[in-house]
């Protein structure tokens, strides 16, 4: 804030002494007319000659000086807010906020509007009182010409604002939708194709791009229909500034040269005026996009610094933990109670929709629980720092995601980390050899979210990546959704390495290579916890269960009963494959 100050400081002072030197060209005419050509001195024509090319020449630099400092000025606010928009956007995004990347969108057109000198019309502006007192100096009438032409320019400014804001407003809303549908229908480039979707998504587009390109139409209609009658009016009062002042040089009331520097003092008095009105629509844009960030900045508090917690052990508790997504009113998950100590491994099943998605969520602090608490070590997630609390956790998502870039970067989280640590991942993860085969080995380049790489080795280097830097708690959710049978002995034999290492886990899987490496399994039914405990235990509850189906569907006398008042929990219906797993 401070250093924001000292710019504006410093672009007021070049503000300053620009205005003071436009006076140069009004006091040279003054004195061409007045003196020189009274006198018919040379030497004194000359020597204001040389002095006001001088003062030109320092009002030159100073201007250049300027531009200088507001490009400066506008880099030095993104880099400055960029970070902490991009941070927030995040923060946002788990929140269920959809505006993507618009908050840094709307920091380049803010530093566009500083760059552009769009800034200065407001350095300048406050100039324009003293132009006018000048005339007035030099001639009352002539300063009341002046004072009246300014209003009139000042209410053209004013009745153009009000006029289209409104549609301004409208269309930055519109953009920014079309601009979402256009990157969904880029990122599902695949999808689009294969289903021949392209037609239809075009059309959507349209549908709102009109929609923008409307309110951009009107806007810039009653901006063109202003913005021409106001240079009208200025290039009209200039004229008629110069026929006022031959009229009072004619009744001998003013002299020549005060008629010539009144007209260039009014040129230079309604100049921010002008400026304004021919940059409003990027001051409209630029205004939005302030008010946007503004409004984001103040909606989302900054991160409070957290003390740094020693080193968790990784016991993860849930205590009566329930989740309902913000904006819905039922919840996904109730009532959570469960205790992750380290060297177990929990498989938590259930059926689709159930919550296992969520339930990972919250153990990884990505959601905070409407209800209840989640601890690590006892201390609860959110009073963990955020940064430190992801270096020991270990997540790897049902839908793998990775950034472009090589494997290594990838494996690495994005850090510079030995290659040591890097090998030591991929090999724990049983990826190493796999990653040996791509074309570049950790170098390879993996493409813009990984595409150039199939299901199962993005998985197999996400899986590398989660457990990259020792993690205490490794949450995997379905990792075996994309392996063949070679990644998922594979997976089964890191699953069996990190209990041996004594981490905590929780896989979300039902395959029986998942349900073998667990030490208790987790069901969940409509966001309930159904079972919970010893693998052999929940599996024969299970088996019992399903077995008690199969006699009472085997008599029909029974159909009727109460044990079909609700379906009891077979593994089955838990999920589909999960037959194979008992
Ligand atoms: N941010 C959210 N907003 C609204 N509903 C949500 C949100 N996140 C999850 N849900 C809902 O919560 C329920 C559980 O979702 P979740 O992804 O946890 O299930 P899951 O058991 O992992 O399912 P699957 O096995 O199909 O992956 C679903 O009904 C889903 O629609």
């Amino acid at each position: 804030m401070g250093q924001c100050r000292s710019l504006f400081g410093g672009i007021a002072f070049f503000s300053f002494a620009i205005n003071l030197l436009m006076l140069a060209s009004p006091i040279y005419m003054l004195q061409v007319y007045d003196r020189v050509l009274v006198t018919g001195r040379v030497e004194t024509l000359l020597l204001l000659t040389g002095m006001t090319v001088a003062a030109m020449l320092l009002m030159g630099a100073l201007d250049a000086l300027r531009s200088v400092v507001m490009v400066r000025m506008g880099c030095w606010l993104n880099s400055r807010l960029g970070p902490v928009l991009l941070s927030n956007s995040v923060s946002t995004r788990l929140a269920g906020d959809g505006s993507g990347a618009q908050p840094l969108r709307d920091l380049a057109t803010l530093q566009g509007f500083i760059s552009s000198q769009g800034l200065t019309v407001f350095f300048d502006a406050p100039w324009t009182p003293l132009f006018l007192a000048l005339i007035w100096f030099l001639h009352p009438v002539l300063g009341m010409f002046a004072v009246g032409s300014a209003i009139v320019l000042l209410i053209l400014s004013v009745a153009n604002e009000l006029m289209t804001r409104t549609a301004s407003e409208n269309a930055s809303t519109a953009q920014i939708r079309a601009n979402q549908q256009a990157e969904a229908t880029i990122r599902n480039a695949e999808v689009v194709r294969a289903m021949g979707m392209m037609p239809r998504l075009a059309e959507r587009w349209m549908t709102t791009n009109e929609a923008a390109l409307a309110a951009i139409r009107r806007s810039s209609e009653i901006g063109a229909f202003v913005t021409g009658l106001s240079k009208f009016i200025r290039i009209f009062v200039q004229s008629a500034t110069l026929g006022l002042g031959a009229y009072l040089v004619l009744r001998g009331e003013v002299s020549g040269g005060a008629m010539i520097a009144s007209s260039i003092l009014l040129g230079r008095a309604l100049a921010p005026v002008e400026a304004a009105m021919s940059t409003w629509r990027n001051f409209g844009t630029a205004r939005i996009a302030f008010y946007r960030l503004k409004a984001r900045m103040q909606a989302v508090p900054p991160e409070t610094r957290r003390t740094r917690l020693p080193d968790p052990y990784g016991v993860l508790e849930m205590r009566q933990v329930g989740f309902t997504p913000p904006g819905s009113r039922s919840s996904v998950l109730q009532g959570i109670t469960l205790r992750l100590v380290p060297g177990e491994a929990v498989a938590a099943i259930g059926p689709s929709a159930s919550g296992k998605s969520t339930l990972c969520k919250l153990l990884t602090g990505i959601l905070s629980p409407s209800q209840g608490e989640v601890r690590l070590d006892g201390s609860e997630l959110q009073h963990w720092d955020a940064d430190q609390l992801g270096s020991h956790i270990g997540y790897l998502p049902q839908d793998v995601e990775l950034f472009s870039g090589s494997v290594r970067e990838n494996i690495a989280r994005m850090k510079d980390a030995d290659d040591e640590a890097i090998v030591a991942a991929a090999k724990l993860a049983h990826a190493h050899e796999m990653i040996q085969k791509l074309p570049q080995g950790y170098e390879t380049q993996i493409g813009d979210s990984g595409t150039r790489l199939s299901g199962g080795q993005r998985q197999r280097i996400g899986l590398a990546r989660a457990v990259f830097g020792d993690p205490r708690v490794i949450i995997l959710d379905e990792p075996n959704a994309n392996l063949d049978q070679v990644g998922e002995a594979a997976l089964a034999a890191a699953v069996a390495e990190l209990k041996s290492q004594r981490r905590t886990i929780i896989i979300v899987g039902h395959r029986p290579s998942t349900l073998a490496q667990a030490d208790k399994v987790l069901l969940l039914r409509d966001g309930r916890i159904e079972m919970f405990g010893p693998r052999e235990e929940v599996l024969k509850r299970l088996r019992d269960a399903a077995t008690e189906v199969a006699k009472a569907a085997a008599m029909p006398n029974v159909a009727d009963g109460p044990q079909l008042g609700k379906a009891p929990p077979t593994v089955e219906s838990a999920n589909d494959e999960r037959g194979a797993a008992i």
